[in-house]
């Protein structure tokens, strides 16, 4: 974070976010040391002791490379639990940030106006390499009450498998150009082309995902890789917004978020998991989905100084038409913040 003003430990500036893959953390080592980012802030602005040459950090990471950064970097980890991370994140953004969070459908996104008023209950659904499910409750009162193995670490996981591809944004690609029809059995091909809608099943919804693929006979390589990436984001998503919705009912949640870096503002996925909690839910809940959803843990950690004050800029903003987000906040990820810090 940039420092504007320091002499009452006001800082103004810019949050930057930058994301590395888990497996790329020396890069990321060398990126924190050649921008000389473990040397600023704590060191210069008024921090306590105690927080210089440690920073926050949070989730498997905060663990997993805690004596790499100490080697390295000669910085220590201070350890945020992950799930408190990620509803303090979610709960700043919700309401600070204008225009954070969002509807799709149809290939559009809707932002909605968060009364702060009534915000809580919500049901938080964070995929990352797994899915943590979260009732939030309020600021630091929440329970995480469900979770799936099957996340984002498995489409990716199996796409590089099924379809040899070298990178996620390829496999994405791939699942964009793809047919999920090829591959999976729907319930038309069940019935003879027909809808089943005693049970409300039209012919075009999936009956069985992957199911073609037991009566065709065709190997792998028979199947285009595309169709493959396609019906696998399909499945993911539409479990993930299966599960989220019974998780929202069981609590009676009509507010879902959806945060994790497998979304990725890709418009497949969102449209999938909106579709599948407008399916399960009749159209009584709805899938909202946040502009900085990769980021929620990592601001939930910096919220963990002692922040007593943030306000990025004010969240009712005159004019605002609820369809762009806010001109002050850009698309690449930058949010224009103020706190106040306490020690
Ligand atoms: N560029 C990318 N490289 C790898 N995975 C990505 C990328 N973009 C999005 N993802 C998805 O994000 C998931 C990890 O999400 P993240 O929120 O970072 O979780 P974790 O806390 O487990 O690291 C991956 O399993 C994958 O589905
Ligand atoms: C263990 C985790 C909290 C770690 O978080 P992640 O790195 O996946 O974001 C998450 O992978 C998870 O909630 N997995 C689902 C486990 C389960 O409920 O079955």
């Amino acid at each position: 974070m940039e420092n504007n003003s320091s002499k009452d430990h006001r800082l103004s500036g810019r949050l930057y976010f930058l994301k590395f893959e888990t497996s790329k953390i020396n890069e990321c080592l060398d990126f924190i040391s050649s921008k000389q980012l473990h040397c600023r802030g704590a060191q210069h602005y008024g921090f306590p002791d105690s927080d210089r040459n440690t920073i926050k950090a949070t989730g498997g990471g905060a663990f997993k490379f805690a004596d790499l950064f100490k080697e390295k970097l000669g910085i220590s980890l201070d350890k945020v639990e992950e799930m408190g991370s990620l509803v303090s994140g979610a709960n700043f953004l919700l309401k600070s940030v204008p225009s954070e969070a969002f509807t799709y459908m149809n290939g559009q996104r809707n932002y909605e106006q968060i009364d702060h008023d009534d915000l809580y209950p919500y049901l938080l659904v964070n995929i990352g390499s797994g899915v943590s499910m979260i009732k939030v409750d309020g600021d630091g009162r929440y329970e995480r009450v469900s979770g799936t193995s099957v996340g984002g670490g498995t489409f990716w996981g199996l796409g590089k498998l099924l379809t040899k591809c070298k990178s996620f944004d390829d496999l994405l690609e791939m699942s964009h150009q793809g047919n999920n029809r090829m591959i999976d059995m729907l319930v038309g091909d069940i019935y003879g082309g027909m809808d089943y809608l005693k049970i409300g099943l039209s012919s075009t919804a999936i009956a069985s995902s992957f199911g073609k693929a037991v009566s065709e006979n065709k190997e792998l390589e028979e199947y285009k890789p595309e169709d493959v990436a396609r019906s696998l984001l399909r499945m993911i998503s539409n479990n993930i917004g299966q599960i989220a919705y019974l998780n929202a009912l069981r609590f009676g949640l009509k507010k879902i978020f959806f945060g994790g870096f497998f979304i990725c503002g890709h418009a497949y996925t969102m449209d999938t998991i909106s579709v599948a909690v407008d399916f399960w839910s009749k159209g009584e809940a709805k899938a909202m989905f946040l502009r900085h959803e990769g980021f929620l843990g990592a601001l939930g950690a910096f919220m963990n100084y002692q922040l007593v004050e943030e306000f990025p800029y004010p969240s009712h903003l005159p004019g605002d038409d609820h369809k762009k987000p806010d001109k002050n906040l850009n698309d690449n990820g930058i949010i224009e913040c103020h706190v106040r810090v306490s020690n």
